[in-house]
């Protein structure tokens, strides 16, 4: 579960987030959308404890970054482009980046991984042959490998065809018992995966069922 309080940033004089909270609770699977300049990616790396919390509280699983050393551990997160290693087989990219994380491979998990995301088939070719939807699914194997509670996906669908789309969309279905934060410019995949929607504007957060906000996106109350 990821709760945040009075999240205020700002760069310089430029105030981006304003008193925000946002609570998301496990098993749901929240949208985070807003313009482009919106700050989005200030309260992703807020969350990730990539950029310092001048004002408010984050508490992951009810802790926050300072009192719970296995923060890092309890949120994974996939970028936009996950920096893989092309001339690698989808399957060694996979063990190297277990390796990094936590000292070991294990490869039940990582057969389990891989064909939970359909590549399993796929494992033994140099990802540089991959698709973008193949490399991003690699990824998200990658991200799930961590067994984190909470996932944060960035934009995980952009750049990807519908078919690659329909397949990460089904492995994001197919997920139970996370947190997920995901940003998306897609009403339709938020329509398909979201249980909410943290809106961004103006430096403020709301959050709405997803229902709640295609209908008021519908009345044309709201531009993203
Ligand atoms: N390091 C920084 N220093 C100064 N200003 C910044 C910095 N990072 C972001 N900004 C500004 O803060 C505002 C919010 O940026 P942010 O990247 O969080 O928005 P976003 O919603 O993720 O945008 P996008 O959809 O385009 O990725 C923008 O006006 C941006 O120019």
């Amino acid at each position: 579960m990821i709760s945040v309080s009075g999240l205020t940033q700002s760069y310089g004089n430029k105030e981006i987030l304003n008193n925000i909270s946002l609570s998301i609770e496990k098993n749901e699977v929240c949208a985070l959308v807003g313009r482009n300049g919106a700050g989005k990616s200030t309260f992703i790396n807020s969350l990730l404890g990539l950029i310092p919390i001048k004002k408010g509280e984050i508490l992951v699983n009810g802790k926050t970054r300072k009192s719970n050393k296995r923060w890092k551990n309890e949120i994974a997160y996939l970028p936009e482009k996950f920096m893989l290693y092309p001339s690698l087989t989808g399957y060694e990219n996979i063990v190297f980046f277990a390796q990094a994380g936590t000292g070991k491979a294990d490869p039940k998990k990582i057969e389990q991984i891989l064909n939970s995301v359909g590549l399993w088939e796929d494992r033994s070719r140099a990802i540089k042959g991959y698709s973008k939807g193949m490399l991003q699914r690699l990824g998200l194997a990658i991200t799930l490998y961590q067994d984190s509670d909470i996932l944060i996906l960035d934009e995980p669908t952009s750049g990807i065809d519908p078919m690659g789309r329909k397949e990460i969309l089904e492995v994001l279905r197919s997920l139970s018992g996370k947190t997920i934060l995901l940003s998306s410019h897609h009403l339709d995949e938020i329509k398909q995966i979201c249980t909410h929607v943290a809106f961004l504007e103006n430096g403020k957060m709301t959050k709405y069922t997803v229902d709640d906000f295609l209908t008021i996106q519908e009345l044309g109350g709201m531009e993203k």
